[in-house]
């Protein structure tokens, strides 16, 4: 059986355009949703996306639409390549033309901040009778778009499911692991961006590369307490989707949510800067957290520091002033 499917990728930002790039290496035929015709224009004439993602030529033959019903028609896989807040409204928007058989394979990486759903959550409300798949793992969109060797993790429910999207997904330079932990996949995923905001802040604030272990550490194991609650499993959080992703996001300035932290830090102007995910779900994490009886002390300071609740020196010692206690 030939493995080339009809993939239609629904975002036409950096990681949509960079997921339909490594599609086409892996042999697809593939279509992109992008709401915006400039960005529809260039990929189709210009083999590029230089809003979001500079000068990476992109491999011949994707078609971009701002027609989402023509991008959609006969798929056999649906990447939602849509930010976290957005998705659920654009799924709700798409539901009557994503063709029931394709799974939808969410590559966001948030918690809704409107309602403390995880993005398979959201899908799953708003496409009941769809399958539901996560994406995730290190993986900036500059380096999948060029081709550069990455690995990932694929999570469905159902077994048979993951190990076929895992399949179908990668590339010559694109490994993905399959699992069956779709919370797990997906927390990691959420979690990170709100810890390399901190981490940013900590090496935009000036303090060295110790504070920035502990607090890389010390917020895996926030993120490690609140997946063994929502019962994800711990080799997952161990893996690709978490302590992966988290080292990637929290040491290069190629992160947005990093770098975003790191402007912080410096105490400079954060209009209009690029998309950083942990913004928005910094609130709900610590919220979550705290409804769960989670202790995240890092997280909540990362929250409180995004609303202007308290200076970063002010986060610093509160962290440090807590009662000493194990290290579990
Ligand atoms: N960039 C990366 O390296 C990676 C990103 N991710 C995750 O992927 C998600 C998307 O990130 P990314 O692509 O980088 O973000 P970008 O900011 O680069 O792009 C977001 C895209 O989504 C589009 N968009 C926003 N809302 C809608 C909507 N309602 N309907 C249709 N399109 C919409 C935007 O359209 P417009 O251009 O018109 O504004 C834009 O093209 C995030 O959750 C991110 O965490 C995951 C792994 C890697
Ligand atoms: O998720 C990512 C890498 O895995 C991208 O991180 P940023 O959104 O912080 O750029």
């Amino acid at each position: 059986m030939s493995m080339q499917r009809k993939i239609a990728v629904l975002g036409g930002g950096a990681w949509g355009t960079a997921l339909a790039a490594n599609s086409r290496r892996a042999g697809h035929d593939v279509s992109l949703f992008a709401r915006n015709s400039d960005t529809v224009s260039e990929i189709n004439e210009a083999r590029k996306n230089s809003r979001y993602l500079g000068d990476v030529i992109l491999p011949e033959g994707i078609a971009a639409s701002a027609d989402a019903g023509a991008v959609l028609d006969q798929a056999d896989a649906v990447l939602a390549v849509i930010p976290a807040q957005s998705l659920g409204k654009a799924l709700g928007e798409l539901r009557q033309v994503i063709p029931t058989a394709a799974p939808v394979v969410l590559c966001a990486k948030g918690i809704e901040q409107s309602s403390g759903r995880l993005m398979s959550e959201v899908a799953h409300d708003a496409l009941p009778e769809h399958q539901i798949a996560v994406l995730s793992g290190p993986s900036f969109a500059a380096d999948v778009a060029r081709g550069f060797p990455t690995a990932v993790t694929v999570a469905a429910g159902n077994e048979n499911t993951a190990a076929q999207l895992a399949r179908v997904l990668s590339g010559p330079a694109f490994r993905c692991y399959s699992s069956v932990d779709v919370k797990g996949v997906e927390l990691g995923g959420a979690i990170k961006n709100v810890l390399a905001i901190a981490a940013g802040a900590s090496t935009g604030r000036g303090f060295g590369a110790s504070a920035q272990a502990a607090l890389i550490t010390r917020g895996f194991a926030e993120l490690r307490r609140l997946a063994k609650t929502l019962g994800a499993r711990m080799e997952t959080i161990m893996g690709l989707s978490g302590l992966g992703d988290l080292m990637l996001t929290c040491s290069s300035p190629q992160s947005r949510n990093y770098s975003y932290g790191m402007a912080l830090g410096r105490g400079e102007d954060l209009t209009g800067r690029p998309l950083a995910e942990g913004v928005a779900t910094a609130p709900i994490a610590s919220e979550l957290c705290r409804k769960l009886s989670v202790k995240a002390p890092i997280i909540d300071a990362t929250a409180a520091l995004l609303d202007g609740r308290i200076s970063i020196d002010e986060a610093v010692e509160a962290l440090l002033r807590r009662p000493l206690k194990n290290e579990d």
